[in-house]
């Protein structure tokens, strides 16, 4: 009887759980979106317990769309957005405040503070991350610090804490296991990516007891195990990790110098740098790519808080398209955007910028301009944002990207995918199977189950759909020296 991974992608706008066969391919897929929180600007949450019943029922939903029975389930992988906090109270497995979301900016000036303290340097030196509020760490402290009782239970040992996966794996276990795999440890700023242990001086400066951490694992092995209550019988956990670390192996980047993109809401754009966890000096994040037995995978990081987004803010916020699908035959309706820029910082700029106070900025715009240079600036802008993550992991790593593998919602579109061949002049490579988070967590799975023997066995699975080649007529240093002004216009019009 043929076995099945079922692989849980819990994503920020929705739950998806794909089931995969021993050949790495889906077999059946099921998707459900659940509500976004925004109580004030700048404020993003998630209700844990929509995320859990969400992501639940999928999971049955996959199994009787694919014809099968729990039975023929051998293991399941776990990925998960990541950086998004859930505190819970061990004894009832409530959650005592909403998920705080990873682009949630409360924090914000928090990080500032601790900044002018000069804890920067420390922070980087230990968890390879930039202080800012994305990382879990201040999001704690603010539940702790703003929810009532919460830092008496806390030092009592009765909460508990976690990313998305420890929630999944807690609510699967029925609370026996208090887990979390390397990767969404590394994404916390209380992790050491070299120890691989959680750090006191961390954990004293941002005032978080240690009795309400997860114990961390690897992101293949026999992790955990569903309790008899979930399915009909007890499947094992043998793959988790964050869902751009599963990304980075869904798309078989397993060699040094290998890197992917994921373009969804944000860009999360990936370099593996091999076994040593090498501090960037351009303001990228050092990230473990996952662990395996004692094989530890180091990843340079940049992400990109608004990608995919902006084209949903022509859809939702401008009307200018009425399906995200449309902006490709709007956007090549001109063959350039005319000097006009569109900069897409609504949520501050990420890597390599790192300005939490940036906002949007359109520039250049003439008599001229019409919808169609607006919405093809803001392809542009995802392609010129990842230009410049691109940029700063060479100069760090030394190693020029000769191929940049893609996935995630927005790579449908053809003209993106073109405009990012130019401006990059590099060779895009779009694989067979797109949904290569939930497939990297399936790929750990069946590593740690023992489906597949090794990760050579899994590369043979991995292929191109179509590739995109640079255009060498493109005037690209002209426009990525019109970009870098935009980026300077938009920094200094922000506050700080
Ligand atoms: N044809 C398209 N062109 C550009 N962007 C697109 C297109 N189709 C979808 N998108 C964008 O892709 C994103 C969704 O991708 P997905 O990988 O599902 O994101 P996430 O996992 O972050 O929710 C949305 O932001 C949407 O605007
Ligand atoms: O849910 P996604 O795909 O937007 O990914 C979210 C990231 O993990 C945040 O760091």
């Amino acid at each position: 009887m043929e076995k099945y991974i079922l692989s849980f992608d819990q994503g920020t706008t929705s739950s998806r759980a794909i089931i995969f066969n021993k050949n790495g391919n889906p077999v059946s897929v099921a998707q459900k979106e659940f509500k976004q929180i925004f109580p004030k600007p700048g404020w993003v949450e998630h209700d844990p317990g929509e995320i859990w019943s969400s992501q639940i029922s999928v999971a049955a939903e996959v199994v009787s769309k694919a014809k099968l029975k729990s039975d023929d389930i051998q293991a399941i992988g776990i990925t998960n957005q990541r950086e998004t906090t859930v505190v819970w109270d061990r004894e009832t497995g409530e959650p005592i405040y909403n998920a705080i979301v990873w682009q949630d900016r409360r924090t914000s000036d928090y990080c500032d503070f601790l900044k002018k303290e000069g804890h920067e340097e420390m922070i980087r030196e230990k968890t390879g991350l930039v202080l800012d509020a994305y990382f879990l760490a201040t999001k704690v402290r603010w539940i702790l610090e703003n929810v009532l009782g919460a830092k008496e239970k806390a030092k009592a040992g009765k909460l508990a804490l976690g990313t998305i996966d420890s929630w999944l794996v807690w609510n699967l276990s029925n609370g026996k296991d208090h887990i979390t795999d390397v990767t969404n440890a590394s994404r916390t700023l209380l992790f050491n990516i070299h120890t691989l242990e959680w750090d006191k001086e961390l954990l004293e400066l941002f005032k978080i007891p240690e009795s309400m951490l997860p114990r961390v694992c690897d992101s293949s092995g026999e992790l955990s195990m569903t309790s008899g209550e979930i399915f009909s019988k007890k499947i094992p956990i043998t793959g988790i990790a964050g869902d751009q670390h599963a990304a980075l192996f869904g798309q078989m980047c397993t060699d040094k110098g290998m890197a992917k993109n994921t373009y969804g809401t944000g860009c999360f754009l990936l370099m593996n740098i091999g076994d040593q966890p090498i501090i960037s000096k351009n303001k990228l994040i050092t990230t473990i790519a996952w662990k395996i037995g004692d094989e530890v995978n180091y990843a340079f990081e940049g992400s990109i808080f608004i990608a995919g987004a902006v084209v949903q803010w022509l859809r939702d916020g401008m009307g200018l398209i009425s399906s995200a699908s449309e902006i490709e035959t709007l956007a090549a309706k001109v063959e350039s955007t005319d000097g006009l820029y569109l900069v897409p910082a609504f949520a501050g700029l990420g890597a390599p910028h790192w300005n939490q106070h940036a906002r949007g900025t359109i520039v250049g715009i003439t008599r001229g301009s019409n919808q169609s240079h607006i919405a093809r600036a803001a392809l542009e802008s995802i392609a010129y944002q990842t230009y410049d993550v691109v940029k700063a992991m060479e100069a760090d790593s030394g190693i020029n990207i000769k191929e940049l593998r893609v996935d995630g919602g927005a790579t449908v579109n053809s003209l993106l995918m073109q405009i990012q061949a130019d401006i990059l002049n590099t060779r895009i490579l779009r694989p067979e199977i797109t949904e290569t988070t939930a497939l990297g967590a399936a790929y750990l799975a069946g590593l740690g189950a023992g489906i597949w023997k090794d990760i050579d066995e899994i590369k043979s699975k991995w292929k191109v759909m179509e590739s995109f080649n640079p255009n060498d007529k493109i005037p690209v240093q002209e426009m990525l020296e019109g970009w870098q002004r935009a980026i300077n216009t938009t920094n200094c019009w922000s506050k700080n």
